[in-house]
Parts: C-alpha cells; structure tokens; sequence
C-alpha cells in the first residue's frame, strides 16, 4: 500500500472521529441529518446546495476529502447554509445562527488540537497533484 494512502487512511480516521464528535453534541443536532422537507417544505427552494454531518461522514467513507480544507469547506457549508436559511431577527433564527457559529469553530479548534500542521501539509501536496 503506498505511503500516500497511509496518509489518506491516517486523515479518515482523524475526520471520522472530529465528525462523531460534532455529531454527538446535542448543541448540534438540527445539523445531524438532511433537512426534512415534509417538515421544512420551501427549504430547497432558498439552499441550493444542503449539507449535513451524516453526508460529512459519509463523504469520509467515500475518500471524498483528500485533506482537511475539504473537510471544512462541507462545514462551511453547512454554517453557510443555516444563517442564509434563518436570517431573522427571531429568537429562533438568532439560535439558530449562534449555534452553526458554535460548529463551525469546534470544528475548527478540533482539527488544529488533533492535526500538526505538516499532516495537512502533506495531504494539501496529495491533492494539488491529483
Ligand atoms: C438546518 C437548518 O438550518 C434549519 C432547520 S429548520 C431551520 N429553521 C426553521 O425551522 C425556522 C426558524 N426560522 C425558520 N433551520
């Protein structure tokens, strides 16, 4: 096996364990799973692009992410995603908006605490050569 895909693996196994934990924190749990449409019916027509933690970790699964950054960027869009769809000055929205600030900088913090810089490094050099 090469020592590219021992990196890949080593960055499936720190991602998996960054989206468990995001997925286990009950703070998070409106960003858990797809948006139910039944329940949120015009949602689709105003997020073009839906993103949720299952998808992340199923993405993991897929070696969708080559390298953190790509890891984030799904976050992003989950963060982006939640204060387009709750813009409000309601209670709810501002809720809402506090607590997709609050994922994305866990995760952040998560992938600084747990991956040394030259790990990314690596695997930013895997990806821009693919
Ligand atoms: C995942 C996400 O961002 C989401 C799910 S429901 C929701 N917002 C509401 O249900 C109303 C509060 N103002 C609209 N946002």
């Amino acid at each position: 096996i090469s020592q590219e895909e021992n990196t890949l693996r080593e960055l499936r196994i720190f991602l998996r364990d960054i989206c468990a934990k995001l997925a286990r924190n009950k703070q998070f749990f409106m960003f858990t799973k797809p948006v139910d449409i039944e329940e949120v019916p015009d949602y689709l027509e105003i997020i073009k692009e839906p993103m949720d933690l299952e998808t992340v970790m199923s993405k993991i699964d897929k070696h969708c992410y080559i390298c953190a950054r790509d890891f984030l960027d799904d976050i992003d869009l989950i963060v982006r995603n939640a204060l387009e769809y709750n813009p409000d000055k309601s209670a709810e929205d501002k809720h809402i908006r506090h607590r997709a600030c609050s994922l994305r900088d866990k995760a952040y913090a998560f992938i600084k605490a747990e991956m040394d810089s030259d790990f990314e490094d690596t695997c930013r050099d895997i990806r821009d050569k693919r």
